[in-house]
């Protein structure tokens, strides 16, 4: 974790996290024993193989699912609900097509904040446009921007109503390599502009390391925490830093966690 970071308290809590999913063959269990803790402007990466349960630790978080042993801490409150203090970002940036960018990004605003005047909401809606880059695309439609432009205003709506968490579920996973990592720089800026506490799922080794102070290593289904990675990097961290080796050796360590995770030997493959 980062240093200002590091002297924080935690923001996020998971403790002791087991969860099984009732299925016509019986309970399916997907979480195995779960400890996370993100400090109060963390960035926590979490990786694991595919269908460990990442998704349903995102549903955890954000209150829409209870888990059946362990427990959920947000800021200080134990999570026994959906919370309005979430933004959630996914993979396919749903967008209702009959509405502008502008009226998408400040849809979160109207459910949490109904008296706020819509003078402001446009503001605040048009400050984070502009950060991501943005200015000038308010009046369009979804169908008129590309799928990194959409992503990027779906950032936008997940931040709108400031919320204490940004939980991001493969944000990036649908999109070019180049518009990916361009999207990695925006992730990086609007923290460092308007500092949030973040949980991001990725199946990208080096997205978790560039936007991650830690890397959480998830083990094959039922999940437990296999491994967490503290990734000490500088804050101001560029692309460049992926080729440092530092940042190469925290990859290695990261692919051969994925490896045993996988349930196979250790070893890179
Ligand atoms: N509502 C549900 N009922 C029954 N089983 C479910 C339900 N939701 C998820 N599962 C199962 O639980 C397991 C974990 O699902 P989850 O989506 O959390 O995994 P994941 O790690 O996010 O997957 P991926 O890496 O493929 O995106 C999977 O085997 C999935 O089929």
């Amino acid at each position: 974790m980062g240093r200002a970071a590091r002297l924080m308290k935690d923001l996020i809590e998971i403790k002791g996290v087991r969860h099984a999913y009732t299925t016509k063959a019986g309970p399916l269990p997907v979480l195995d024993g779960l400890d996370i803790s993100v400090p109060e402007g963390g960035f926590a990466a979490v990786v694991g193989p595919s269908g460990c349960g990442k998704s349903t630790l995102t549903k955890l978080i954000s209150g829409l699912m209870k888990p059946r042993e362990g427990e959920v801490w947000l800021g200080g409150e134990k999570v026994t609900g959906p919370r309005k203090t979430v933004g959630m970002a996914f993979q396919n940036p749903v967008m209702l097509e009959w509405r502008t960018i502008m009226q998408n990004v400040i849809l979160p605003l109207e459910i949490v904040a109904p008296r706020m005047p819509q003078a402001e909401r446009e503001a605040r809606a048009m400050e984070l446009l502009e950060m991501v880059g943005l200015k000038g695309f308010e009046g369009k439609r979804p169908s008129e921007l590309s799928g990194g432009m959409r992503q990027r205003a779906s950032l936008c709506r997940a931040l709108v109503h400031k919320p204490q968490v940004l939980i991001m579920d493969e944000p990036f996973g649908a999109l070019d390599a180049f518009t990916r990592e361009d999207l990695w720089q925006t992730m990086r800026e609007l923290r460092r502009q308007k500092p949030f506490t973040c949980v991001l799922i990725t199946h990208d080794l080096r997205e978790s390391v560039f936007l991650g102070d830690q890397v959480v290593v998830l083990s094959g289904r039922p999940a437990r925490t296999q491994f967490v990675l503290d990734v000490d990097l500088p804050e101001d961290r560029t692309l460049d830093v992926l080729f440092e080796p530092k940042a190469q050796d925290m990859l290695h360590t990261l692919r051969n966690q994925i490896s045993i995770a996988q349930g196979r030997d250790g070893a890179v493959h």
